[in-house]
């Protein structure tokens, strides 16, 4: 499991700032627009109740923090509760929490406590980023490169599938790129082939993962992954519209998810 560091949360909400700007640009909605289409939801002043959660490698440093001023940028009322797991969640709970968010090292998730819907990080995440990478106004083209198959990067091939893109898929392990050519019919990519994409969705937690000679002017590459896929050099020779946030647009789609 790739877990976040707390240099990675640094300033989140420049970066949600940021992040927001391009997805604008890219899509015509920004992320709060995507999320309302995306689930056809908008809040109606649910209370979020932030659980920290000691299990495993721990509490890291500005997670609850950043989920506070994530949950505040759209507009949710929240709360981090001052205990910490079970007596976290009685906490929140008490103190009227519609919303309980909290992650272990294996699961992220939102559950709503009034309708009893509940969403995972890893889904929701590859979802909003494929529905992102599918809004790109530049192109009328309807090729998508897929990289990274995973608990992330799958989910979002689905989303991409049921939008009726034609997905050029690939995954260094040949098993999970069996499995989602087999389950999806997606188009398995040879890495080294040099097709050209307007727009490319990653979700893979190594650098480097997308070749120069897979982009295009202008193209759009929307990543949750960690590290980014491409470097700051390749980002400016082509001018690639990234859109990369670590925590909250991902949040955001739980949360839109559940209401
Ligand atoms: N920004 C955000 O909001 C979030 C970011 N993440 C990040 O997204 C990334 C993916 O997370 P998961 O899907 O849970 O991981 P995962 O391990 O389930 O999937 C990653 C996939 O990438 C593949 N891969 C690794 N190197 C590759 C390469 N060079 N080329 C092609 N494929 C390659 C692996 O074989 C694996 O199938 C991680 O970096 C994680 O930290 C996860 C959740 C939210
Ligand atoms: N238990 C810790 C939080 C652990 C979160 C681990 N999961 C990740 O880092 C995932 C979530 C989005 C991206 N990676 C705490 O409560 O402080
Ligand atoms: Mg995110």
């Amino acid at each position: 499991m790739a877990l976040l560091t707390p240099d990675d949360l640094r300033d989140i909400n420049k970066q949600l700032q940021e992040a927001d700007s391009i997805v604008r640009r890219v899509t015509g909605l920004d992320i709060k627009g995507i999320c309302k289409t995306l689930y056809g939801t908008s809040p109606n002043s649910e209370k979020i109740g932030i659980v920290p959660v000691t299990a495993g490698n721990g509490i890291i440093k500005n997670f609850s923090a950043s989920l506070h001023a994530i949950t505040q940028y759209f507009g949710f009322d929240s709360f981090v509760t001052d205990m910490s797991d079970v007596s976290g969640y009685y906490e929140a709970v008490r103190s009227g929490a519609d919303i309980i968010l909290m992650a272990d090292d294996h699961t992220f998730l939102a559950h709503n406590l009034k309708n009893g819907k509940i969403a995972n990080n890893q889904p929701s995440t590859g979802i909003i980023y494929a529905e992102i990478a599918s809004r790109n106004q530049k192109t009328d083209s309807k090729d998508v490169l897929v990289v990274g198959l995973g608990k992330v990067g799958f989910p979002g091939a689905v989303h991409l599938v049921h939008k009726g893109f034609r997905v050029y898929g690939y995954d260094t392990d040949k098993t999970l790129l069996k499995r989602a050519v087999s389950s999806l019919g997606i188009i398995p990519f040879d890495i080294e082939s040099p097709k050209r994409f307007s727009t490319i969705f990653e979700a893979t937690p190594c650098a480097n993962t997308i070749p120069e000679t897979l982009l295009s002017e202008n193209c759009v590459l929307s990543t949750p992954g960690i590290p980014c896929a491409i470097s700051e050099e390749l980002r400016l020779k082509y001018n690639v519209q990234l859109v990369m946030e670590p925590l909250g647009i991902g949040t955001a789609s739980m949360l839109y998810s559940v209401l």
